[in-house]
């Protein structure tokens, strides 16, 4: 089986050049693996071009082994040019993944594998080495890795004409719009001066008062037509959410929209879908985290003092989802304070489906922000996103990853 070695120099604590030196390479030859070409990455982009680039030269239709060590971003590169390159997966269409965590968050890495309790623990060598030695072992499983596919689309040009898509992106743990895409935005420009987690909290707190006008068109599961899905934290399990049509309209103004996919946390603890762990999904959905901040009892319109008393609710979600997920189970009391046993409407709103629209509110320039695994992509005036999850293709190259 052709085995390539990737790892990206400059991503999290720029610790990936050494940890391949001292421990990644000597494991691989240690086990007898033949490395057909290692390369360091020089640029954004150059992982997705090495694979592509490797597999135009294979005549085999065995499948590629590729040890990549990165961050999520890393890997969302090589699944996006794969998939929009398919000259070098005509022949090779299965990619097997050995993952090396080594940049700042780590999502899809610590989903597979929960970082153990403890300082420093997830920079342990043998916590790091898990996927590589299911990978050198010969007998670790895989699993594969779902995709969640977002067109941008333009409005159509004349009455009657169908809207085009722009662009399509490619997420494999996160696709989100406002706040979350909002601080991936502010936290680019910091990244810099604060190259690690903290980047994220200044940026949380440069946006925490807005709201994002627009409304969101909730999708069935393709193709068994499933109605999308609502947790019920009563019997704590899903049940069908009041569906028209197959579909659920959720009108704005939003604090929080966000949806995942292959993981339950974007951060070692930051565990935000964590029902995708406990109730493990179907194949085809994603799971989805809503904040509508005119659900609380005590709001009755967007104004900049609702705005403004809305902080502390959104900031209460965020913290409780470090506490092992928690925020899934917050609800209002009848003054909306979020108290322990109040059996009032729940906080989050966790949808599970096939996918999701997203159609800002023309006048509101942030909510046209989509952030596909941590990249920020612009919807262009009245044009709109569409986001659907697959966990198999019959045309496509598959993902999967060596798991211990
Ligand atoms: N030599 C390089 N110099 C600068 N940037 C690079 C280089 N090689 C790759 N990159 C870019 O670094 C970016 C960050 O990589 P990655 O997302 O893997 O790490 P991260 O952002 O630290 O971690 P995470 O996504 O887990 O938070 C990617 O967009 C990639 O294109």
């Amino acid at each position: 089986m052709p085995l390539l070695v990737i790892y990206n120099p400059a991503c999290g604590d720029r610790s990936a050049k050494p940890f391949f030196q001292e421990h990644v390479l000597p494991l691989l030859t240690d086990q007898g693996k033949k490395v057909d070409l290692t390369v360091e990455t020089t640029h954004e982009g150059h992982a997705g071009q090495v694979v592509s680039e490797f597999l135009r030269g294979i005549t085999g239709g065995e499948p590629l082994s590729v040890v990549i060590g990165s961050g999520d971003g890393t890997v969302n590169e090589v699944v996006n040019e794969l998939f929009k390159d398919r000259s070098g997966t005509a022949t090779v269409r299965r990619i097997y993944i050995a993952l090396v965590p080594c940049g700042t968050a780590n999502a899809l890495y610590s989903s597979l594998f929960p970082v153990p309790s403890g300082e420093g623990a997830a920079k342990d060598i043998d916590y790091r080495l898990q996927s590589v030695r299911a990978f050198v072992s010969g007998e670790g499983k895989r699993v594969p890795l779902s995709l969640a596919a977002t067109e941008l689309k333009s409005p159509a040009s004349s009455e009657g004409g169908t809207d085009t898509v722009t662009k399509t992106i490619v997420s494999v743990v996160v696709t989100s719009t406002s706040l979350h895409a909002a601080i991936l935005h502010s936290s680019e420009a910091l990244r810099a001066e604060h190259p690690g987690l903290e980047r994220f909290k200044i940026a949380a707190e440069q946006n925490s008062t807005k709201w994002f006008k627009a409304r969101a068109r909730l999708l069935p599961t393709s193709p068994s037509n499933t109605a999308p899905e609502i947790y019920d934290s009563g019997s704590k399990s899903f049940v069908p959410a009041s569906a028209e049509g197959g579909t659920v309209e959720l009108q704005g103004p939003f604090a929080y929209f966000l949806s995942t996919i292959n993981v339950d946390r974007l951060e070692p603890t930051f565990r935000i879908t964590p029902l995708s762990h406990s109730i493990p999904p179907p194949p085809n959905t994603c799971d989805i985290v809503v904040i509508r901040p005119l659900r609380d009892p005590t709001l009755s319109e967007d104004d900049a003092a609702a705005r403004e008393q809305f902080v502390a609710k959104t900031w209460a979600a965020m913290m409780a989802a470090y506490q092992e997920g928690a925020h899934v189970d917050l609800r209002y009391d009848e003054k909306g304070a979020l108290a322990p046993g109040s059996q009032g409407e729940n906080l989050i709103e966790y949808y599970r489906c096939g996918g999701w629209e997203w159609h800002p509110d023309s006048s509101d320039e942030d909510a046209h922000l989509v952030c596909s695994d941590g990249a920020i992509n612009v919807i262009e005036p009245n044009g709109w996103a569409e986001c659907r999850a697959s966990t198999s293709s019959e045309d496509r190259p598959t993902f999967e990853i060596y798991v211990a």
